[in-house]
């Protein structure tokens, strides 16, 4: 193998450990179907958990590649929301199962309750998005958040931040 060959080899095992270890789980964009669907990797490290959110009005359909994900659903809070949010059921899904949610089966929560596995999800998303609405569990407050990918077909995303251009 060449240099560069080792060099990009090296640097795909830091990013799959620096995943695992990083403070949430990482979202990583496969393809994006022509504008009509999202599909993406989802890498969750022991413990990580998404917080209770909608799905922005589209299909959601996940499937479990690696490990088991514990998916807890909510009922949408009561207009203003002001009090704890209502479980309406939740299970383990595990390797090779499928789920599909959307905004009028209600809200959820995933989470990788193994303190030893990390786990691997599969998400498309129809129509695509890049913002949803995230709830407080105590309180039902919604606030809304866009989402960002760790990484694209198979690229580190880095954060771009503004920086002002010289223009010579
Ligand atoms: N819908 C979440 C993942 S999950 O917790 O279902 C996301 O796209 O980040
Ligand atoms: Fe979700």
């Amino acid at each position: 193998a060449s240099n560069v060959e080792r060099f990009k080899a090296c640097q795909y095992r830091l990013l799959l450990k620096a995943n695992t270890l990083s403070f949430r789980y990482t979202r990583n964009l496969v393809d994006s179907g022509n504008g009509k669907f999202n599909l993406m990797i989802l890498c969750w490290g022991e413990g990580h958990g998404s917080s209770i959110h909608d799905h922005t009005d589209s299909h959601c359909f996940m499937k479990i590649l690696q490990g088991n994900l514990k998916e807890t659903l909510f009922e949408w809070p009561e207009k203003k929301g002001n009090g704890e949010m209502s479980k309406k059921s939740e299970r383990v899904l595990r390797e090779n199962q499928c789920a599909y949610i959307n905004d009028s089966i209600g809200l959820h929560r995933v989470e990788n309750i193994s303190h030893t596995e990390s786990a691997v999800s599969l998400h498309l998303y129809s129509p695509p998005f890049d913002s949803c609405n995230t709830f407080d569990q105590r309180t039902g407050h919604k606030h809304k958040v866009k989402m960002t990918f760790y990484s694209k077909f198979g690229e580190r995303t880095l954060c771009a931040t503004a920086v002002p251009q010289e223009n010579n």
